[in-house]
């Protein structure tokens, strides 16, 4: 995939940012796996310390989309772990990316998908099926739809 220079299309768009047609999540994010770049259209996840809708849905085929979960912020449980983060690349996923922690961080380095989280945690998630799949959410302040 070409890199996309991020800072050229804020500067050659600032009509776009101005009507928020063009949005940037605030820099709270750490990198893991070894994808540096990714993009592709959106699926949405929220959920808040529950990951079954995860697993839901890095059980389905990725088709290079990016999992975007909006997982409240959460600092007290991981989201996507090893097990995820192999599920996904072998799904074809692009990349996950978690308002929340991950876990397993020495796998999740070894899966060919790009992964952006607040932190790492090493307790797991609730496991109550509880979450909406494919609804706009609000990453820190910032707009998400499905397929943007
Ligand atoms: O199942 C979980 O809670 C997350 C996890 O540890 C994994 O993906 O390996």
């Amino acid at each position: 995939m070409a890199t996309l220079a991020t800072t050229e299309i804020c500067d050659t768009n600032t009509t776009l940012v101005g009507s928020g047609g063009l949005r940037v999540l605030p820099p709270i994010f750490q990198g893991y796996g070894p994808s540096r770049a990714f993009s592709c259209p959106i699926t949405t996840l929220k959920v808040f310390e529950d990951n079954v809708l995860v697993r839901q849905l890095l059980e389905t085929k990725g088709e290079g989309r990016v999992l975007v979960i909006d997982g409240g912020g959460s600092m007290r449980c991981a989201l996507v772990g090893g097990n995820l983060g192999q599920l996904a690349q072998n799904m074809g996923w692009a990349g996950v990316v978690v308002n929340g922690c991950i876990r397993d961080v020495d796998e999740i380095n070894e899966c060919d998908i790009g992964v952006r989280a607040l932190a790492s945690h090493p307790m797991k998630s609730n496991k109550k099926g509880v979450g909406e799949k494919h609804v706009p959410i609000n990453v820190a302040g910032t707009l998400i739809r499905e397929g943007e």
